[in-house]
This record gives structure tokens, sequence and C-alpha cells, in this order.
């Protein structure tokens, strides 16, 4: 085992000669349970815990690992192991907190391309998929979408379903796979190259695990019936992992990454519905919100037949739960500098008072 085989790249090489002191191993967080990380090494794996300095400091959830993280680490036995430093990341999927409106969580770091999971028999919903290539354009991470189930339905419908997705999304590659005969994994086998990272984003039920389990070439996660009547996979993935396939390709897949919402997907929209952002530079008002105005080119689009109108559809209701996610944000930013301020003075006060 090498560090390359987990993924390591020169520019990681580079800033740890820079970066970290030499008494620190280097290795890769495969696994995360509540602020205790597997972390895998040119030794073997480790269970590590982070400084307590690095805790105290910590300003977010993004001061801590995260599956896929390259960490600096000072090994004393097996049993233990400690983070002293995380390497720069270059991508990261997050996700809103379930529960905690604003708050961000971050799934996994340095991941270089997403398989984006549907099935083509009754999953397949363009809109899902819209709302996956954003979070991959505001994540830095490049799609990829794989049709499953190609086995369930006619050649025919596997050719309407990829004509019709290349008309609304342009420039990503698109991959037809059947788990059940294995048709279509040679493509896709050689699309993942060794030593590239990868993540897949889908429904329950779509295929992912028996896709995983497939690629990976032994069972590494239980795959469970799908009840006929809902469709859904009954099993679902219980904890995070990173794993090395075959074919020496990297895949990263845990629970919390299969429900990525719209978080903070800066960037992510504007290249998702890149005609509409081109179209709006010919509105009649610079702040134009595409519904009622008047002189709306992307509205004009629509109505000629020039713009997919689901895809328009699609785009309003996306940017109304980003504005609705960066206002919360912004409430959430407001009230903890309040709090702060609150506190700030109420200190001054108190350390007046004691000094009389
Ligand atoms: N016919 C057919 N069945 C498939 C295919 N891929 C998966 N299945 C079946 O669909 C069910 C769900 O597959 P999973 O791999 O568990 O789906 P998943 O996306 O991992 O689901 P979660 O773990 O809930 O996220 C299983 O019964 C699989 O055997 C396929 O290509 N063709
Ligand atoms: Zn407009």
């Amino acid at each position: 085992m090498k560090l390359k085989d987990l993924g390591y790249t020169d520019n990681l090489e580079q800033f740890r000669r820079e970066e970290v002191p030499g008494n620190l191993e280097t290795g890769r967080v495969v696994a995360e349970h509540k602020e205790r990380y597997i972390v895998k090494t040119i030794q073997g794996e480790f269970e590590a815990e982070i400084t307590g300095n690095m805790r105290f400091s910590a300003g977010s959830r993004e001061d801590f690992p995260v599956v896929g993280d390259w960490v600096a680490l000072a090994v004393y036995d097996s049993d233990l192991a400690i983070v002293h430093k995380i390497f720069p990341r270059f991508s990261m999927i997050k996700r809103q907190a379930a529960g905690q409106s604003g708050e961000v969580q971050i799934m996994a770091a340095n991941i270089d391309y997403a398989l984006l999971v549907q099935a083509v028999d009754r999953d397949f919903n363009i809109n899902r998929l819209e709302r996956y290539l954003t979070i991959c354009y505001s994540s830095k991470v490049s799609p990829v979408i794989v049709l499953t189930k190609t086995d369930l339905v006619n050649e025919r419908r596997v050719d309407e379903i990829t004509a019709n997705l290349k008309s609304r999304v342009k420039d990503v590659p698109v991959v037809a796979v059947s788990n059940e005969t294995r048709a279509g994994y040679e493509r896709l086998k050689k699309m993942i190259e060794k030593g590239t990272t990868w993540c897949m984003l889908g429904s329950s039920g779509v295929g992912k695990s028996t896709l995983l389990n497939n690629l990976s070439g032994r069972a590494v996660m239980k795959t469970g019936a799908v009840s006929q009547s809902t469709n859904k996979g009954r099993h679902v993935t219980s904890h995070r992992e990173l794993v090395i396939l075959e074919g020496g390709g990297i895949l990263i897949d845990n629970p919390g990454m299969r429900e990525v919402g719209l978080a903070d997907t800066a960037g992510g929209l504007e290249t998702t519905f890149d005609i509409i952002v081109r179209l709006s530079q010919h509105c009649k008002f610079k702040d134009c919100t595409h519904t009622s105005e008047t002189g709306c080119s992307v509205r004009e689009a629509v109505e000629k037949g020039e713009l997919d109108k689901s895809s328009y559809v699609n785009y309003l209701k996306m940017e109304r739960e980003k504005s609705h996610f960066e206002s919360t944000v912004a409430e959430r930013r407001k009230k903890e500098k309040g709090f702060g301020k609150m506190l700030k003075d109420y200190n001054k006060k108190d350390i007046k008072q004691r000094r009389g």
C-alpha cells in the first residue's frame, strides 16, 4: 500500500513538506464516528482523535476532519493516534444539517468525481439530476450521470431517456448500466481512473450499494431487497466508508451524502442553468427574477419554446430554496453577532464592577 493508492497527490506532498512537522505521519480519513476517526496510513489503520487545541480553536464544522480528508497525525500505538492538522481540501460536499436551519455539515472532502445515480424505471427524474449537478458544481466535483436498472426496461426507453437528458443537461457524460447483467460496466470502469476519488449521489433503492459492491469486487455493504409496494430499498447503509475499487479508483460512500440538499451552492445554480444566466443578461431589469417582470428574456424564451419549461420551473424552485437558505444563514449570523456583543458588553460591565 502506497499513499498514492489512497489518492495522494503531488500538491498534498508539497503541502506536507512545507507545513507538516517531520515526526507526523500522513493518512486519509476513511470513516468517522462521533469525533473519532479511522485514518489509513501506509502502516495500516488507526483510530484517532483530534488534539485538544484543534477542538478548542475550531470555529465551525469545517475545522473538524471528515471522510476523505488528508491529515497529519502522531501515531502512538494501534489504538491511539492524534490528528494534528488537516491538509487543505480541494473539494467539499456539504449539506444543510437536519433540524438546524442554516447550519452546514460537511459530508466528505477531496472528491474528484460524483456518480449521479438514477434508475431508469420509476426513479428517473431530470429535476433531481439538476439538483445533484448543482451540488457538484458548487462543491468543485465533476459529475458523471449513471442510469441503472436498464435490464428492467427496453432499449428504446433507455435511448429515449438518454436523448432527453442530453437535450437538457449539456457536457456531462451519461453511462447506462445494469447491475444485474453488468451491461455498461466496462465503459464505467474505464472512466474511473486509478487514484481518483469518487462518491455517489442518488435516492434510496436506485442501486448504489449494488454498484459499489460490484465495482469493489467484494461484498462491502449489504444490499436489501426492494419492497414491491414502495420501490425503496429496505436496507439503508449504516456507516461511512472509503473503499478502494478493483480498478484502483477510490469510492467514498456514506448515508449522509445520500441526502444532500442545497446548502451553500455558490455558483452551482449558475453552472447548471447557464442558459438561463445567458438569457437573463437581456432582461429589461438588472434584478429581474424572471417571474412576472416585463421584458424578461427568460420567460420569452420559454414561451417561444427555446428554453425547456420544466427546466425553468426547476430553476425557480431551486433559486427560492437557495435564497431561503442564504437568509437563514444571514439571520443566524446576526443573532450570533448580537449574542457575542451582549456577552462582551456584559463582560466589560462585569470587569468594571469588579474593579469597582
Ligand atoms: N433489476 C435490477 N435490480 C437492481 C439493479 N441495481 C440494483 N437493483 C436492486 O435494487 C435494490 C436496491 O439496490 P441497492 O443497491 O440496495 O440500492 P441503494 O441505492 O444502495 O439504496 P440505499 O442503500 O437505500 O441508498 C436491490 O434489491 C438490488 O438488487 C439493476 O441494475 N437491475
Ligand atoms: Zn428575466
